[in-house]
């Protein structure tokens, strides 16, 4: 039976973790390592742990996390393989992206990977939609590309959850002002873009919950190239998938329309006539942007069904 110690199980994404994984558990299909909560920042607690697991899944801070794979490197092959799901290897050398929907060959990437990271929540949403288009060679990877993006507060971790929860506020806040956020490089790697994107995330006083969007004004597009095909070209590229589906146009996006699923929601909202599109994609920063997208590779991984 598979050995699983997550590092870092009290935090958000950890304890996300540890209930998606509870019914594997019962049925006996995987235990669960844990390590006592006073030792959990105790280097050799968790050397001890991670010597005994077969995947350590890291939801730690980005410096916790680099510390974490220093220490699973050192076990050597006897060491187990690693799921991050910090910003720390999203596009470092030698990891996978764990992105089983991405390209034909990510999921069978993964199932072999001895290390792999969990894509950020919010390039999840970006990803998804922009990749396919350029594939489509509907979009050019030069194009000016602009993201906007609006999470829930659990998306900063204990200490922004606590300042939510005891401040009630703010109502709304733009972030990220530097336009230097995080996530900016691993978008641009893995929707394929030669151009950097623009990236203008922002935090809403409710606790689960994203909504990302990228307004396209067609002229900018391919020669040819309508709503339609867009729309045609998201619904090509996640066909037969349990987790994404292309949907069609709404009026309004309740960003907190998912909160609990896993599952992501693609829309291509459309006015041919004023040559504008706006593309969506709706998910829940903690399931598909964080644990339930852990939940997948760890199943991949240790080929769990
Ligand atoms: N929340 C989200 O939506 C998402 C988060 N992530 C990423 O997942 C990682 C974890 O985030 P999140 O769960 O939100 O963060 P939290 O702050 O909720 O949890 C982090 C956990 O790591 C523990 N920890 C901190 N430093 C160390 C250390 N040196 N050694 C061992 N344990 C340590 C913390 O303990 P203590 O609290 O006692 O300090 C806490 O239990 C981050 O890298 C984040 O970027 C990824 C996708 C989405
Ligand atoms: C609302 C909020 O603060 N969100 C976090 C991103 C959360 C996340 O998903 O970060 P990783 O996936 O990269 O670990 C932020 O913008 O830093």
């Amino acid at each position: 039976m598979p050995r699983i110690f997550i590092d870092g199980e009290a935090g958000t994404t950890g304890l996300g973790i540890r209930e998606r994984l509870a019914p594997l558990r019962e049925r006996g299909a995987i235990e669960l390592l844990s390590i006592a909560h006073e030792h959990r920042k105790d280097p050799a607690a968790r050397r001890d742990m991670m010597a005994q697991a077969d995947l350590a899944v890291l939801c730690l801070p980005d410096d916790a996390a680099r510390t974490a794979t220093r220490i699973a490197d050192e076990l050597g092959e006897s060491g187990p393989r690693l799921l991050d799901a910090s910003t720390a290897h999203r596009v470092a050398e030698g990891w996978t992206y764990g992105f089983p929907e991405m390209t034909a060959g990510q999921a069978q990437a993964i199932r072999h990977s001895r290390r792999v990271s969990n894509p950020g929540c919010y390039p999840t949403g970006a990803v998804a939609l922009l990749r396919p288009l350029v594939e489509a060679g509907l979009l050019s990877p030069d194009a000016c590309i602009s993201i906007n993006a609006v999470s829930g507060y659990t998306g900063g971790g204990r200490a922004d959850i606590e300042a939510h929860e005891r401040t009630g506020g703010p109502a709304f806040e733009l972030y990220g002002l530097a336009l230097a956020h995080k996530h900016v490089p691993e978008i641009q790697r893995y929707a394929a873009l030669d151009r950097r994107p623009l990236f203008v995330p922002s935090v809403g006083h409710f606790p689960q919950g994203m909504i990302v969007s990228i307004p396209v004004h067609l002229a900018q597009l391919s020669w040819g190239a309508t709503s339609a095909r867009l729309h045609e070209a998201l619904s090509d590229a996640y066909a037969g998938s349990d987790v994404i589906s292309v949907c069609e146009a709404e009026a309004r996006l309740d960003a907190a329309a998912l909160a609990g699923s896993d599952r992501m929601e693609l829309r291509v909202h459309r006015e041919e006539s004023l040559g504008h599109a706006l593309l969506t994609a709706r998910l829940d920063n903690l399931g598909k942007g964080a644990s339930g997208a852990a939940l997948q590779n760890i199943g991949l991984m240790l080929d769990l069904a």
